[in-house]
């Protein structure tokens, strides 16, 4: 990572050449202790929507949630997505969506999941249609069981599938969802196309997008600790909105660096 303290991304008169990509869950928006209570602070929709407009169209979601659940946080707002770790997505309105009929033994999978989870107080099932998430975040004491468990799914299912590792979270989806690969989708489309690309994220599945980024010249950013591959840091989801809300209004970008 750059050991600069400060860094003044492009002035408006150049923010073309860029395209903006934004993790979710615990980048712009904060980790709390169940999926379906994540709060979208109510200035956010306005800042992406002013930088959306700065970037000429160039800014998308990058998220493992379902497009459906980001669009009901940011009703009526319906912003560009890569969603299910880059399983979906939608650009400038055209939707390309998982079919989770496509997906037969996952959904097999989906049921007999919870009820390997039941007697699992606090152990949570979030069906994604496409994948499926196994939460202990309530349960910290059911770490292990959930790995495991998530492990074993996936050795049933067969290579067509693996194991995302998250934030007290293991997901089963389909071996080729990446976020790496979603962006380098959306750079291949306008108006995202031949754009110097910056992404914000804070966990495993976001590393993989980094690589991307980087490969690219581009801007990677992570949000709070952690090993990462990313060119820059910021401590926490506010200090992003932070930053996002400046260069919407201000023109300019300042990461203060955390480590
Ligand atoms: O790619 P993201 O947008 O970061 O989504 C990753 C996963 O985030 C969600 O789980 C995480 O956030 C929850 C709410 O704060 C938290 O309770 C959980 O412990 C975290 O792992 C979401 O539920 C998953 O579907 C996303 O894939």
């Amino acid at each position: 990572m750059r050991e600069a303290a400060l860094i003044q991304p492009p002035p408006f008169s150049q923010s073309e050449d860029y395209a903006l990509f934004l993790d979710f869950d615990g980048t712009l928006v904060d980790i709390v202790e169940r999926p379906d209570a994540v709060m979208v602070d109510p200035a956010l929709p306005g800042i992406l929507t002013r930088l959306q407009e700065r970037l000429g169209g160039a800014l998308a979601i990058i998220s493992g949630r379902p497009i459906e659940f980001l669009d009901s946080r940011f009703r009526p707002h319906l912003f560009d997505i890569g969603g299910l770790h880059g399983l979906e997505r939608r650009v400038g309105g055209e939707l390309f969506l998982c079919d989770p009929d496509e997906h037969p033994h996952l959904r097999q999978m989906a049921a007999r999941l919870e009820e390997i989870v039941a007697p699992k107080r606090g152990v949570l099932i979030e069906d994604k249609g496409c994948s499926i998430a196994i939460h202990w975040r309530l349960a910290p004491q059911e770490k292990d069981f959930a790995l495991e468990t998530a492990h074993a799914a996936v050795q049933a299912l067969g290579p067509d599938y693996r194991v995302q590792h998250g934030k007290a979270v293991a997901e089963i989806l389909p071996a080729a969802a990446g976020k790496g690969k979603v962006i380098e989708q959306f750079l291949q489309q306008e108006p995202y196309r031949g754009r110097i690309p910056i992404f914000a994220g804070d966990d495993l599945t976001d590393e993989n997008g980094f690589k991307t980024v980087n490969a690219h010249g581009g801007l990677s950013i992570r949000i709070g600790g952690g090993e990462t591959i990313a060119r820059e840091r910021l401590g926490t989801p506010s200090d992003l909105r932070h930053c996002l809300s400046v260069w919407a209004t201000e023109g300019t970008l300042p990461f203060d660096r955390i480590s």
